[in-house]
């Protein structure tokens, strides 16, 4: 399966140690940026390319992450077809992909440390969908998407 993964300058240093956790998982990795930390990076292009790449299939999910996570998962929530979930701890992230199928994850290289994010993202990785009662809300949530902003009454 192949990840697309991307950061800030906040979240730089994380991704680039991501990336060779998840390779070391014998993931292939696809970086949206920045290739440099040292100059601010807005959060919310890099996030448009990885959640993008996911929703057309490009890759199998993504990984963002910023100083707490928050831009980068309401970035990626704009982006039709994406269930981003901000996960900064494992209970979090166990039932982010048990029950919502999140299919790009968010940290915050500002709120937990590498180990953590590590952890974090196998959890993502390794937990299967539950299914079963969950589908139907999963297409609220694309029903909801479709929607949009039209007032409903
Ligand atoms: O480094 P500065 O610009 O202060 O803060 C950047 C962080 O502030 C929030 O927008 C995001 O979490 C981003 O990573």
């Amino acid at each position: 399966m192949k990840i697309a993964i991307g950061s800030d300058h906040a979240g730089f240093e994380m991704k680039e140690k991501l990336k060779q956790f998840l390779a070391d998982r014998k993931l292939e990795v696809l970086d949206c940026g920045p290739q440099a930390g040292d100059s601010p990076v807005e959060y919310v292009p890099i996030a448009k390319a990885v959640a993008q790449k996911t929703a057309a299939a490009e890759v199998g999910g993504g990984i963002l992450i910023c100083g707490t996570g928050m831009g980068m998962s309401i970035a990626a929530n704009k982006v039709p077809g994406i269930r981003a979930g901000l996960c900064n701890e494992l209970f979090t992230a166990k039932y982010a992909k048990s029950d919502v199928n999140i299919n790009v994850l968010c940290m915050g290289s500002r709120v937990i440390s590498q180990r953590m994010a590590e952890e974090i993202t196998a959890l993502w990785l390794d937990t299967p969908f539950t299914g079963g009662r969950f589908i139907p809300r999963l297409k609220q949530l694309s029903d909801l998407e479709a929607e949009g902003s039209q007032p409903c009454c």
